[in-house]
């Protein structure tokens, strides 16, 4: 059994893998799984080692190799178009090598929609077009609270593509136009064969994007970091 670790700026989320590749959710903490049954811990990291540092602290898996994924300039077929391909996001790397293994043969829009947003066309000789990253949805809405001295914002959510008629109908929805829109623009650029849509904005985006072949992956940078056992 292999750790999958996929440690995020807003949160960190983890997948036991069995060398068959099957895939189970676990809640990061020490007691929520048998640690004498993990092999090697295969992580990707977008936030901080400090971050890296209190996962491991708090998994107690020192004795186990761990093993860190980044971006490369090519792996498994697929190309990075960064000049400088280490300084791509792993998440993007990941979330490519993923959708690649699911479609192999199609062109992709790949949405990860993350503390930040980010979106990658990927050809369909997995050859990556470039891409773009944009404020994430909660992050829109906490940067236009703080910047501002009477935009307040709810705990709740309930935005919707439509004028809004109060300060929080207003910021909520303009952000997920904000979102909406850019996957919109994306499409109009260059459409793809697919859009793969993942990340903890991934479902509540997906009503929204009904005129577009939309599929929601959760698990897409999973199945990236997955391609990494014992390779
Ligand atoms: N339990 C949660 N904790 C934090 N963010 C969440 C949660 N559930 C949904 N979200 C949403 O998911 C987004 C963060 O997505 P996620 O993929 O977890 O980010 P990251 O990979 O950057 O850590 C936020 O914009 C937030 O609106
Ligand atoms: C753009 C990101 C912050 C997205 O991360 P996330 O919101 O998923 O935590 C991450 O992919 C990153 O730090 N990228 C490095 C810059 C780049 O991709 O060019
Ligand atoms: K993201």
């Amino acid at each position: 059994m292999y750790l999958l670790l996929d440690i995020g700026n807003s949160r960190s989320k983890g997948m036991l893998a069995s060398r068959t590749g099957q895939m189970t959710p676990v809640e990061l903490s020490a007691a929520s799984f048998d640690r004498t049954a993990i092999e090697a811990v295969y992580y990707a990291a977008v936030a901080g080692q400090d971050k890296v540092q209190a996962l491991k602290k708090q998994l107690q898996l020192h004795d186990k190799p761990w093993r860190q994924i980044e971006s490369e300039a090519a792996r498994f077929g697929v190309q990075n178009c960064y000049s400088q391909p280490h300084l791509l996001g792993v998440d993007r790397w990941l979330a490519m090598l993923g959708s690649h293994w699911l479609m192999p043969k199609q062109d992709l829009l790949v949405v990860d929609a993350g503390t930040a947003v980010t979106l990658d066309w990927l050809s369909t000789d997995a050859v990556h077009q470039g891409g773009w990253i944009l404020p994430g949805l909660k992050l829109q809405q906490q940067s236009v609270v703080q910047k501002t001295a009477k935009v307040f914002n709810a705990d709740t959510h309930q935005a919707r593509l439509q004028p809004g008629g109060d300060t929080v109908a207003c910021l909520q929805n303009g952000c997920l136009a904000a979102v909406v829109g850019a996957i919109s623009q994306a499409w109009q650029l260059q459409p793809m064969q697919q859009v793969l849509l993942t990340g903890g904005d991934a479902r509540l985006l997906l009503p929204y994007l009904k005129n577009y072949p939309v599929q929601l992956e959760p698990n897409l940078l999973f199945y990236g970091l997955s391609r990494f056992i014992d390779s």
